[in-house]
């Protein structure tokens, strides 16, 4: 992390970083890494499996510890200052130059929209998206974003200066920013945990996120997004890393951190009782941490054992403090805030009026898009609710009314007839089929290896396919008959589809899903390839949750996949669940819908188009962030040292 100057000097540098380049978002994100891991080895790698249930903990209120309460009577002075005295000067250079962030009161609003941007506007982001219509006026917003950002991490690295807290045998230090920018489902921080000598880190230890100054109904609403018994969330990662594995610009920094945090500690402690590095840890920052301060206090225990009892958990170390923000509620939250920090408030509200211009860019099209098309619907009650709808779901607080609840329904088991038969005899039921296209993309050639099944890796899937299908699913597919391929079987095929984080991918806070399939047709001899066609996907059903692959013996694997597709044959083999039939149901589908399910098509399409607009990136929190959390899990990954 970069080394913060001194208040004097940060002033200065404040104005000039201002003027000249803005700082580069801090590595608060995903890492990139280099070389492929072993196979089958990420999804059970984890040291201790989150527990399903939590101990009461009163003892363990959050924030209890004496160094770490905001101590003086100015800080509660500061949480009664009423809320307008934040209001800040609309500009940045302004900001700059009040670097306390109080100003005479103008309105936040006013006077962002007649800014020009302060420099040239950067690209945002690796994943920022270039949308046709996004014109020179939204990448100057998005420039204006990235500089708010900028400068209120300056802020940040002033104002939660402490980048390491310390128990008699455990240091945890923060590389990330103390300021976070919630960037989706791949925000995240990373530490590194130290211990003396004599004290490893126990095999079981756990991380778990505590919010400061949270209580009450927050708590509990916290508690019941997350199905927990407890305001503590478990966010130990989830998947071990070696550090061959990190790219050089994500490991450097961090050594350099950790270098610089081991010599303090033989300075004061001696060579003997000094803390020496045990592990890094990037932490996923789930969606329903919501806004706030926040810490990981790192415990020994707290997992479940092998009988499925959680385990006794006892605290060993608290993390330094970290701010996340998103600019979709409040984002002046005063919770937690202490007397130093408010004017890093105020550069979250500046970053925050930056967001709310550059999200137009995403959200102005797809607006556009439903409207004019509700409009030829009119009139009636269907056209103006859909509108309605489409302007709501850009609403900062949007509410969960009406949203698909993400992955859940595909991921429904299917109800089996009769022995390892799926689904009904009358054939498929909602939400299936479901259809989808894909190029065929070269894959690691393992599963063809190790177990004689190849399977076509489909890259160019929809989105929303990758991110509500989780599991191995059956249906029907067919390359499609196109040059090059004229030789291959063009018709439709039983084909297992299994999809999910590829055990062969490189690690990430959050592995991107795969999509396989697997023909069960023989193409003639041994090694047809058709890489580059395009395959279409009919999913009929869902079959089984993808099993963890993780050391299981080829046999039970090759006993697993057997069974698959004997299943997926008999399930298919049924009069009402043939390719004609299906196809046939697919089209008139079409035709044969009531307005009202036109309306709720639309609504759906809407919100997935909502879904895949990336307002993270301006770090706003749709409503299906928490939803889409449930599918990702703890995420993260840890790196032994
Ligand atoms: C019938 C079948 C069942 C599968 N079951 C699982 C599973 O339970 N868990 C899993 O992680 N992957 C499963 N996969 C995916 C494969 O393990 C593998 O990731 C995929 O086929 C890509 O391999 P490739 O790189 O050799 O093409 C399955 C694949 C097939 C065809
Ligand atoms: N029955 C089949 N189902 C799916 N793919 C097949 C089949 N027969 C041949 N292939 C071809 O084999 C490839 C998969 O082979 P595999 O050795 O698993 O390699 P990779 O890991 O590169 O996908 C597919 O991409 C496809 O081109």
């Amino acid at each position: 992390m970069m080394e913060r100057p001194s208040a004097p000097q940060f002033r200065r540098k404040l104005v000039a970083t201002f003027v000249q380049t803005p700082l580069p978002i801090s590595n608060s994100f995903e890492a990139p890494f280099q070389p492929p891991p072993p196979p089958y080895e990420f999804l059970e790698s984890r040291p201790a499996p989150a527990p399903t249930t939590r101990p009461n903990h009163k003892q363990d209120r959050p924030w209890v510890d004496e160094r770490l309460r905001p101590s003086s009577r100015s800080e509660d002075a500061s949480r009664l200052r009423p809320p307008d005295r934040l209001r800040v000067k609309t500009s940045l250079p302004n900001l700059s130059r009040h670097h306390n962030g109080f100003s005479p009161s103008t309105s936040p609003a006013s006077s962002p929209l007649n800014l020009t941007p302060l420099s040239a506007p950067p690209p945002f982001g690796p994943d920022t998206p270039t949308t046709p219509s996004s014109t020179a006026n939204a990448s100057a917003n998005s420039g204006f974003w990235q500089n708010a950002i900028s400068e209120t991490l300056h802020f940040a690295g002033g104002l939660i200066p402490h980048p390491t807290e310390s128990t008699k045998h455990f240091t945890i230090l923060r590389h990330s920013a103390p300021l976070v920018f919630y960037r989706g489902p791949t925000t995240s921080v990373a530490i590194t945990i130290f211990s003396a000598h004599k004290y490893p880190l126990p095999p079981g230890r756990t991380l778990w996120l505590q919010q400061r100054g949270f209580s009450g109904d927050s708590g509990m609403a916290l508690k019941s997004m997350m199905g927990a018994t407890s305001d503590w969330l478990d966010v130990t990662p989830s998947v071990m890393v070696q550090a061959q594995e990190l790219a050089p610009e994500t490991e450097t920094p961090w050594q350099r951190d950790i270098g610089k945090a081991a010599r303090k500690s033989q300075k004061e402690k001696g060579d003997a009782k000094a803390h020496i590095p045990r592990e890094t840890h990037v932490v996923r920052i789930p969606a329903v941490s919501s806004d706030g301060y926040f810490r990981f206090v790192l415990c020994s225990g707290g997992g479940i054992d092998i009988d499925g009892k959680a385990t006794k958990r006892t605290l060993l170390c608290p993390s330094p403090i970290f701010r996340v923000a998103s600019t979709s509620s409040d984002s002046s939250i005063m919770r937690g805030a202490s007397f130093s920090t408010l004017p890093l408030e105020v550069g979250v509200k500046v970053a925050s009026v930056a967001a709310k211009i550059t999200i137009n860019k995403y959200t102005g099209p797809v607006v556009g898009v439903v409207q004019g098309r509700m409009n030829k619907l009119k009139p009636g009650l269907v056209a103006k609710k859909v509108g309605q709808f489409a302007s709501n779901s850009f609403q900062v607080n949007n509410n969960r009314d009406g949203n698909m609840d993400i992955g859940d329904h595909y991921t429904q088991p299917s109800p089996i007839s009769y022995d390892g038969i799926l689904g009904l005899d009358e054939g498929p039921q909602q939400p299936y089929p479901l259809k989808f296209q894909g190029k065929v993309a070269p894959g690691t050639g393992r599963n063809r290896a190790e177990l004689g099944i190849p399977t076509a890796n489909l890259i160019n899937v929809s989105e929303d396919i990758k991110h509500n299908l989780r599991g191995v699913y059956f249906g029907w597919a067919c390359i499609m008959p196109e040059r090059g391929f004229e030789g291959l079987s063009g018709d439709w095929h039983e084909a297992v589809i299994a999809t999910g984080p590829s055990p062969y991918a490189r690690p990430s806070v959050i592995p991107e899903n795969s999509v396989t399939v697997y023909l069960i047709h023989d193409f003639g001899h041994v090694g047809t390839t058709f890489f580059n066609a395009r395959m279409k996907v009919v999913v009929m059903g869902f079959m089984r949750p993808l099993l963890s692959p993780a050391g299981a013996p080829i046999q039970q694997r090759l006993d697993t996949v057997s069974r698959d597709v004997y299943s997926t044959m008999a399930s298919l083999g049924r009069e009402n669940w043939g390719p004609e039939l299906t196809i046939h149901r697919l089209k008139t589908a079409k035709s044969s819908r009531t307005l009202s399910d036109k309306y709720s098509d639309a609504r759906d399409k809407v919100q997935r188009r909502v879904g895949s607009i990336p307002m993270h990136v301006v770090g706003i929190r749709t409503a299906d962030a928490e939803a889409r959390d449930k599918i990702h899990g703890n995420g993260g990954y840890w790196v032994p040292r």
